[in-house]
Order: C-alpha cells, then structure tokens, then sequence
C-alpha cells in the first residue's frame, strides 16, 4: 500500500503541463492561470502627484512665511506648469506635483484669505510630505506577475494600472468525466429496489468548472467491459484528462482496470487514506486517467486530495498544493488508524478562538459529512488527538501554495 505522501507524490511528478495558450482582455482572464510573466513597461503612479487636496509649495518658502501667492491651480489630469519661487499651487488629489514644490499642505491645515492668496496653519510641515513618488508602486520593467499566476480581481486591477489590455493564459484543460454503476439512477428517476442515484456524476460535475476546467460529462457507462473501453476511448479522444468515479476496486464488476489495460497502461494503488484507498491512475492511448473510487466521500475526498493538485498542476498553476491552517482540534480521536484519516470538519470560533470540529459519522458513504464541513482535518497514522491538540485542516477551497 502507498502512503498518502507517496501517491501524490507519483502523481505530481508524471504531470504535463499544458503547452496550449491563447490570448484574452483583461476583463475576460478572471480565473485564468498566466502563461507569461507580466511585465510592465511604466513607472505607476506615472508622476509624483498629491495625496491631498490643498497646496504644493517648497518647504524653504514656509521658512520666512507663511502666507503665499496662489499662482496655479492644478486638478487631477492636468500638466502643471513649473511652480513660480515663492508661491503656492493650489492641488487635488491625484494631481501631479509641479516642478520646484517639494510639500502638499492639506487643505485642513491652510486659511484661504482672498482668491489668490492662502496661509498655511500646518503645525510641522515636513519636506515630501503628502507626496506619491514616481513608481512608488511599480517600477517600470519589473514584473508583477509570474507565470502560473491564478488571476484575482485585484490582479486586473493591477494589470490595468499598467495600461495592459490583453494577457496569454492557458487554454483551460477539458476533463471528460463518467460515472461506473448499474445500481446507478439520474434524478428525476422514479427509486428502484437495488438501486441509488448517481451523486457523484454531480459532484464532479460542480468540483470542475469550479476550478475553472471544461467538463465534458458523458453520464453513466454500463458495467461492462466492452461499454468501459468504449467510453474509455471516445474520453479520451475529446479531453486533455479522464476522471471517472467507481469500479476501481477488485470485483469481477470492475472494469475499469481491464478497460486501461487494454488501451493504455495503469497503476493502480491501495493508498493509505481513509476514505479513499482504491486510486487508480494511468493513460488511455496517451491521455492521463484519474479513477477515483465509488463511495461518494470517497470520490469527493480523492477528488480534492488528488485530482485537484494535479489537474491545477497540468493547467500551468504554480499554486496547486493545498495550505493547510494549523487550529487547535475540538475533538478527541481516541482510536488510532493505520491509515491517515481526512476526516470532514469544520472551522468554529469560541473565546475569539478558532477549533475544528468533526462530523460525528464519518462513513465513506455519508455524503451529508461533505455538505456540513467545510474542509478536511487530518488524522496522522497511528495516532489520537485530544481535546486541543494542534491539527492540520485543509479547507475544501484551500488557497494553494
Ligand atoms: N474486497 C474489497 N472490497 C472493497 C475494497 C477492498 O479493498 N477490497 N475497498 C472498498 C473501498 S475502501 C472502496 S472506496 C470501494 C471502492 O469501490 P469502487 O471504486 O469499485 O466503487 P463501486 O464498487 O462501484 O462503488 C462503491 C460504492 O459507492 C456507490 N457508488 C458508486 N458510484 C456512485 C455514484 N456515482 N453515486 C453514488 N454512489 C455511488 C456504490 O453503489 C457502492 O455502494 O470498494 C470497497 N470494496
Ligand atoms: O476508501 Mo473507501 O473510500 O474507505 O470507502
């Protein structure tokens, strides 16, 4: 049996990250992971400009006086003209500084006495004071963003205040997704003795075009060989990756791991995690193959553990670990586990605190575990946890690192 570490380890290290690329504006790369630094050509802000509405003077004129000539006025926008010795600009915010003021005096601070002419009241005015220096936020020919960036809504920002109009980004990877099972119903199915719905060809459905990949959902496949191969071979004609849920374990009703081998090649793991131990993991005719195993938790749990990391891997992200926060457990794990337990949990407050709690029935089939919790806290092998106890909790939208 493979430790958790080594399977994703094994997986991590067969990736091939994408090469597929394409061109796209900025208001159209939310989510969208950099295929090329960003670079900018210009200084931001592009000119020292005031902080404030007020006054621009030198700071030596306020020596011998402190009531000045106002001899221009200079709002947002506009070109100043070089500021005549002895006088003060009248200035807004965002407007650039002229030549020869070294201050911008806030208005609060000022006395207007007639139309042209202002005292100053500022207590200790200080050289540059009120001042946003040329590049003071980004120097021109540095790079703001890396390749592999995931890109935020404050990374738009950013890329605009560069005057950038387009990015390249990665083509986002289609994932050709099936679920195994004849005991398997769609919703809307009227319930049948011996049989259950297809929860996970929903749950897939969710988990990848919130990632930001394709889905291309080709529904149940029939639990037999021959329909196996034939599904196996249409996914992975039309995907970049195969991800399906169930028929991983060694039933002579489990066809997915003929079906691979007849078109491609398989590993196939008993992982040592709970839920979760049945992973399969190969190429159908050169395509990547994920098979995650049938328990729902289990499909979703690998699906998160794994996948996830992988396909964030191969779509060009260079965040696709999962962070884990570090919190004190409320629980007590009083029966150690050969097998490291992602067991469902979530974040509470007390006392200005935070603790995970655990659902109290952790069985692979009990989905309602997944919609409670909002993350996974592990359970190290071979170990209990007290009341306390610092433990690793893994959020199910995890921030990567
Ligand atoms: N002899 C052994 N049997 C099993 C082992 C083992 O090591 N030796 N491992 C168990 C573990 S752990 C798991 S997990 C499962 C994995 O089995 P499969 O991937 O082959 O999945 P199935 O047998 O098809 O289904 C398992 C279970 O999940 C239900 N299921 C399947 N698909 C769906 C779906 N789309 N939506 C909702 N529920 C689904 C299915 O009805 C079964 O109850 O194997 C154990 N057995
Ligand atoms: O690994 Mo199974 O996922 O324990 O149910």
């Amino acid at each position: 049996m493979k430790t958790f570490d080594e399977a994703l380890h094994h997986l991590l290290t067969h990736v091939d990250i994408t090469t597929k690329t394409e061109t796209v504006p900025v208001g159209a790369a939310l989510g969208r992971i950099l295929a090329e630094p960003v670079v900018s050509p210009v200084n931001v802000p592009p000119h020292d400009n005031s902080m404030m509405d007020g006054y621009a003077l030198h700071s030596f004129d306020l020596e011998h006086n402190n009531i000045l000539e106002v001899s221009q006025r200079i709002p947002a926008g506009a070109q100043p003209e070089p500021l005549k010795a002895g006088t003060a600009a009248r200035i807004f915010t965002g407007a650039p500084i002229p030549e020869g003021a070294n201050i911008v005096i806030m208005q609060e601070e000022t006395e207007q006495l007639a139309e042209n002419q202002v005292k100053i009241t500022a207590q200790k005015p200080k050289a540059g004071q009120n001042i946003r220096i040329v590049g003071e936020d980004i120097k021109a020919r540095a790079t703001i963003l890396k390749q592999g960036h995931k890109l935020r809504a404050q990374d738009l920002g950013l890329i605009t205040s560069i005057g950038t109009a387009e990015v390249k980004v990665y083509l986002p990877l289609t994932i050709a997704t099936f679920t195994t099972g004849d005991e398997l119903l769609e919703p809307g199915q009227a319930p049948q003795p011996g049989k259950i719905f297809n929860a996970n060809r929903y749950v897939l459905a969710g988990l990848i075009p919130e990632l930001g990949f394709k889905l291309l959902d080709l529904g149940r496949v029939e639990d037999t060989l021959e329909a196996t191969v034939m599904a196996m071979k249409e996914a992975a004609e039309i995907a970049d990756v195969v991800v399906t849920t169930g028929g991983v374990s060694v039933g002579e009703e489990d066809h997915i791991k003929p079906a691979i081998e007849q078109l491609g090649s398989l590993d196939m793991w008993k992982v040592k995690m709970k839920p979760g131990k049945p992973l399969a993991y190969g190429d159908i005719q050169g395509t990547p193959f994920i098979g995650l195993p049938g328990n729902p938790v289990s499909a979703f749990a690998t699906f998160n553990l794994f996948a996830r990391p992988y396909l964030l891997k191969m779509q060009g992200a260079s965040a696709y670990k999962a962070k884990p926060v570090w919190l004190k457990a409320d629980f007590e794990w009083t029966k150690p586990g050969f097998r490291r337990e992602f067991a469902r949990a979530r974040l509470i407050n007390k006392n200005q605190q935070s603790f995970v709690e655990i659902y109290p029935q952790q069985g692979s089939g009990v989905l309602t575990s997944t919609v409670w919790a909002d993350g996974f806290v592990v359970i190290p092998e071979d170990n209990v946890i007290r009341q306390g106890d610092k433990v690793a909790f893994y959020p199910f939208n995890a921030v990567n690192e």
